[in-house]
């Protein structure tokens, strides 16, 4: 049994007030563990990317929350770039456009871990390399848009790792990619999160892209929080009628061989 790294106590959200605002999250009762990779699945509208925010301490000004969010392994609240790592659906939204990508980069690995920029740069290099940037030395200069999507979104990953975070978010890193370059991007996370020892978040409304990778799923409908479990379990034996109409939808996921891909 493994430490928990976070813990989410009778957590509802409401953005605004006044009666006509339903709750974006209901009662959430739900401990994620150090170093495990938990899924965050739910279509459309269902609360996963509120749960990112309030984990980030994102949330706008306005929104109400009730109950708590507690964090035994950090002692405190995570604080962004150095305790966590978030990478959102469009690269667009954490990269800055007027600067090159060596500076975003370096900027982390300089603020939060104390180096010059010389040792930054040097360490921007070698993340962008761990991300797989082909010629990193020269990626370094370039600016987001003269990269591709899927390479944006590596450098995007680059920048939230650069400070070694305990625990990555990743919201919907993939739903702008094409499927061979979501692959990639997995596959990818996969590699940095076991390296790392990372705790990781993966927002999807994809089960079966999670379901490859994952240890652990939690299921969101309507606000709520309405199954979780290791991805084996889930998957073979779904204890939700929304869950199994998730899992319907993806008729690559009922078959066997997946099945048995995912708990191995
Ligand atoms: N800033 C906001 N102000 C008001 N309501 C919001 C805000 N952000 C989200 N909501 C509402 O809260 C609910 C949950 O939204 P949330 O973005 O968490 O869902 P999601 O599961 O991430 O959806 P998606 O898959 O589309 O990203 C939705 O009803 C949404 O309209
Ligand atoms: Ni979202």
């Amino acid at each position: 049994m493994s430490a928990t790294f976070c813990s989410l106590r009778q957590l509802s959200i409401t953005y605004g007030h006044g009666r006509s605002n339903a709750a974006a999250l209901e009662h959430i009762n739900l401990d994620i563990a150090t170093g495990e990779r938990l899924a965050i699945i739910g279509e459309s509208g269902s609360g996963k990317s509120t749960l990112a925010r309030a984990l980030a301490g994102l949330l706008p000004n306005g929104a109400t929350v009730a109950g708590e969010i507690v964090w035994p392994a950090l002692g405190h609240r995570p604080r962004p770039g150095r305790d966590f790592g978030f990478v959102f659906q469009d690269p667009g939204a954490s990269l800055n456009p007027v600067l090159t990508i060596g500076e975003q980069i370096a900027e982390g690995a300089r603020h939060h871990l104390g180096l010059s920029w010389k040792q930054a740069s040097s360490k921007a290099e070698e993340l962008l390399d761990r991300v797989g940037i082909p010629q990193p030395g020269k990626a370094m200069r370039a600016y987001p848009h003269q990269l591709s999507g899927g390479q944006r979104q590596r450098v995007a990953i680059a920048a939230a790792i650069a400070a070694k975070p305990a625990l990555l978010i990743a919201d919907e890193v993939t739903s702008a990619l094409d499927v061979v370059v979501q692959a990639q991007i997995v596959r990818l996370l996969d590699e940095l999160v076991r390296e790392d020892g990372m705790t990781l978040l993966f927002i999807t409304h994809d089960i079966a892209l999670a379901s490859g990778f994952v240890d652990r799923i939690a299921v969101f409908h309507d606000a709520k929080l309405v199954e979780e479990g290791p991805v084996r379990s889930v998957l073979s034996a779904p204890q939700s009628r929304h869950t199994a109409a998730l899992i319907a939808s993806h008729r690559d996921l009922a078959t066997r061989p997946l099945i048995a891909e995912a708990s191995s």
